[in-house]
């Protein structure tokens, strides 16, 4: 991931960005053993401060930048706010790694003017993690859903009701 210089020919076809939210897109199954996505930030996205239910993260920058916090695991209940221990800025190319033992994190686009975009490897895969809200502690179980597998949008809303 270290060796790798973005190229958007390599990964534009899988680069959609959605204008509300950041977008997870997958790229590789890994066999079940890893995924393999990009995630597309638009202009001051960013993610709720989340754990990586047990996962290894590497990500590696491949279009624009973005900042990182790094929390500590709230230790009780009580209500306060979570401090960052640690703010980052991941450029170009720059690959960081990320794990449960690390802490939390909230990743973001600190940008209004340029997107970002995002390589990440997680292994093993995962497809729930926990979310966790900065202004009380408290934390609770999100799904973590793609917006499209292998460049097609995923299905959603009406036409995935359609399918149960
Ligand atoms: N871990 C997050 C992206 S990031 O903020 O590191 C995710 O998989 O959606
Ligand atoms: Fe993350």
């Amino acid at each position: 991931m270290n060796m790798y210089k973005s190229n958007p020919k390599d990964w534009k076809k899988f680069a959609k960005f959605d204008p509300h939210r950041y977008t997870r897109n997958l790229v590789d199954e890994g066999n079940g053993k890893f995924n393999l996505m990009i995630l597309c930030w638009n202009t001051a996205q960013a993610s709720s401060i989340h754990d990586h239910a047990n996962s290894h993260c590497f990500l590696k920058v491949i279009e624009g930048h973005l900042n990182e916090e790094l929390f500590d695991w709230p230790e009780n209940e009580e209500i306060h706010l979570m401090e960052p221990i640690k703010k980052s800025r991941l450029d170009l190319n720059e690959v960081g790694y990320m794990s449960d033992e690390l802490g939390i994190h909230r990743i973001e686009n600190p940008s209004h003017t340029d997107n970002a975009v995002s390589l990440h490897l997680y292994c093993p895969p995962f497809d729930e993690c926990q979310t966790f809200d900065q202004f009380t502690g408290h934390k609770r179980s999100a799904e973590v859903t793609f917006w499209s597998k292998f460049g097609k949008r995923t299905p959603f809303g009406k036409e995935q009701s359609k399918k149960k």
